[in-house]
């Protein structure tokens, strides 16, 4: 196992520990949930239900015999654990690597809680260093790319990939991230844009970042949700 495997396990393993019994749990995407629900598995808790963020999420928690619900079932959910590709000090995220961003900003927007898991390469000062995906209505993507190119971000298209939702991803390269709230707006402004990968309307309630010396635990400040 990797340092950085190992580092993910630790996540994993300290979000298992904050679910409560019998609830329903959102799920979000990724290599770090896939330690979490491995350990929740491993810790033999049970919980009512799962709301997925992915098709990929959905079939391990199948795997496991863990009921998944459609998201129109609920209103809310108590708790959302997830990962992210960068984190900032006030918990605004660049999520999306693994192209899940839509449907895991719905099930954070559905949550009363958000636990984001992630290691310590992860915490920047300020986002924008790893490329922002966007997913992208496959009509819109010339016009969307124009318009990227114009806020400063150089735009590629992820090759080969197609959303859980049937669109595309631009990677936008070099964007400048001073203000993630004002910028997570205007990107989902333009015309056939399904969402974009700042999540700073819906931050993390609870960082888990996982270090060389254990699992740190952390609380945002002041809550900022919509
Ligand atoms: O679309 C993918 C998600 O936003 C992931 O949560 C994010 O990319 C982090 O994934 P990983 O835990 O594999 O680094």
């Amino acid at each position: 196992m990797t340092h950085a495997d190992e580092l993910k396990r630790l996540a994993g393993e300290a979000a298992a520990a904050e679910v409560p019994e019998g609830i329903f749990l959102g799920v979000g995407t990724g290599s770090t949930v896939n330690c979490f629900i491995d350990a929740l598995v491993r810790s033999g808790k049970r919980i009512r239900g799962a709301v997925s963020s992915s098709e990929a999420t959905t079939e391990r928690l199948r795997r496991y015999g863990i009921p998944v619900l459609d998201a129109t079932e609920l209103d809310t959910v108590p708790l959302y654990v997830d990962g992210a590709d960068e984190i900032d000090p006030s918990f605004a995220m660049i999520k999306g690597g693994g192209g899940a961003l839509t449907r895991e900003k719905i099930v954070a927007a559905m949550a009363e809680r958000f636990v984001c898991i992630c290691d310590e390469r992860k915490l920047v000062e300020r986002l924008g260093r790893f490329p922002l995906p966007i997913e992208v209505i496959p009509m819109a993507e010339r016009l969307v790319a124009r318009r990227l190119r114009e806020l400063g971000g150089e735009p590629r298209r992820r090759v080969g990939f197609v959303t859980d939702n049937g669109n595309a991803i631009l990677d936008v390269h070099g964007l400048v991230i001073d203000d993630p709230d004002a910028l997570e707006t205007a990107l989902n402004d333009i015309p056939g844009v399904v969402t974009n990968g700042i999540f700073a309307h819906r931050r993390a309630d609870v960082l888990l970042l996982a270090t060389g010396e254990g699992v740190q635990r952390r609380e945002r400040a002041n809550v900022t949700k919509r």
